[in-house]
């Protein structure tokens, strides 16, 4: 593989960013490749991919190169010379590059990789809390997956088209999809490439989600007609795919505590031809006070640590803390106590986290079960989907049931 400037260049300007700056990733590729309109989409996917990697990475990389935060141009060039050198690919006599003898970068890679916090490149806090949570064996699997590169799914919108006839358009369109086993709306592309741009796309045929985030719908068990109310609905993922499921038919109430993520998901309920979505945002406790007691069907889709999704999210690595983890606990409790009033007596609710931390998921679930706000619940079933055993994102869900008459 040659290696070009100007895309090495715009990848460690994009890491700049991220690592001395503390902007997020997808929007520092995203702006890395406005930079020039004649990039074809391989120069397109060497920026994202490589950008990606040196996130994922960081924590191994940054020991190999011997270098630490803040990063300056020099040592952002080590850190890429470590990513190509481990790839086997030959170095450039650029200026900017150090010749580091690939021999040195194998050996200390080597060496680092007997330990698990340099070789999955993760902090400390993080290797300490998947070991406590999960056990030894459980995490040392779940962190492996959780850094491999996420396949891209795609959601067939079934209001507009079947999952048979959409594989065979973006055929035509050039894009290979297969179905998913056990996934019923889940299309799995071939290859990564960019699906937004596709005609099918423009028309409301699919969205890009990840086949567990797939399964929270349904696992809801909506019907036509029923009145759900998705509590923190964010920009919409599961809201449309549960307007699917209900073909348009009865009333999806959206709320969440940020308006513009319910504008994105009203453009987004736009083109895939959903009508049954009435979004509201909550800013002031009335708006879910009034829903108290009507609904058949209730989502929580909660607020959480993302440790399900690091492998679409690896600067995630990098920002969390754990104490925004014991503070985000305290918020699903207080979500969970709060929101399960909106069931009717005999209504369903789903509690659902991409975390695979027990004490985010069955432990919450149970915690709820034993508080007062619980005590006319009862759980139906749950799921615990790790990203080591599915090969898609973590995932918890839990449906409970308000047993009152
Ligand atoms: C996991 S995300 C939701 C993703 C979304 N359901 C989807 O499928 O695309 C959690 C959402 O909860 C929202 N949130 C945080 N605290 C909340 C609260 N107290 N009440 C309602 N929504 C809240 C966040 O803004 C965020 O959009």
């Amino acid at each position: 593989m040659r290696l070009h400037r100007n895309l090495v260049f715009a990848t460690v300007d994009a890491l700049s960013e991220i690592f001395n700056e503390g902007k997020y990733a997808d929007k520092m590729i995203e702006k890395a490749l406005k930079r020039d309109k004649r990039w074809g989409s391989r120069d397109r996917s060497f920026i994202a991919e490589t950008t990606y990697d040196i996130v994922r990475w960081k924590r191994l990389y940054s020991e190999i190169a011997e270098v630490k935060a803040p990063y300056s141009r020099e040592n952002l060039f080590r850190l890429f010379a470590v990513w190509a050198t481990l790839r086997g690919i030959t170095l450039p006599d650029w200026k900017q590059i150090e010749p580091t003898p690939s021999r040195r970068i194998k050996g200390k890679f080597d060496e680092l990789s007997k330990i698990r916090k340099y070789r999955e490149s993760i902090p400390d806090w993080m290797d300490e809390m998947g070991v406590k949570e999960l056990g030894e064996k459980i995490w040392e699997k779940e962190i492996h997956a959780l850094n491999e590169q996420a396949p891209v799914v795609l959601r067939v919108n079934t209001l507009n088209i079947s999952r048979d006839n959409l594989r065979s358009i973006l055929k035509d369109e050039q894009v290979i999809a297969e179905p998913v086993k056990g996934y019923p709306d889940a299309l799995q592309l071939e290859e990564r490439t960019n699906v937004f741009k596709t005609e099918a796309f423009k028309k409301g045929y699919f969205e890009v989600q990840d086949a567990n985030s797939q399964l929270v719908a349904h696992f809801l068990e909506v019907e036509p007609g029923m009145r759900v109310v998705d509590t923190c609905a964010g920009a919409g993922g599961k809201t449309l795919h549960i307007a699917a499921i209900m073909e348009n038919k009865g009333q999806i109430i959206a709320t969440d505590i940020y308006e513009n993520k319910l504008k994105e998901l009203k453009r987004r309920a736009k083109r895939a031809g959903v009508h049954n979505i009435d979004p509201r945002a909550i800013d002031t406790t009335k708006v879910v006070k009034k829903l108290y007691g009507t609904a058949d069907r209730v989502l929580i889709d909660a607020p959480c640590s993302g440790l399900g999704v690091l492998s679409r999210n690896p600067d995630a690595k990098w920002k969390l803390q754990p104490e925004f983890i014991e503070n985000i606990k305290k918020t699903q409790a207080e979500i969970l106590d709060t929101y399960s009033r909106i069931l009717k007596p005999g209504g369903k609710m789903v509690y659902a986290t991409c975390s695979v931390l027990p004490s985010e998921n069955q432990e919450q679930v149970e915690k709820f079960l034993a508080r007062e706000a619980g005590k006319n619940f009862k759980l139906i079933k749950d799921k615990k989907l790790l990203s080591s055993v599915t090969g898609y994102d973590g995932f918890y869900m839990a449906m409970l049931e308000n047993t009152e008459k």
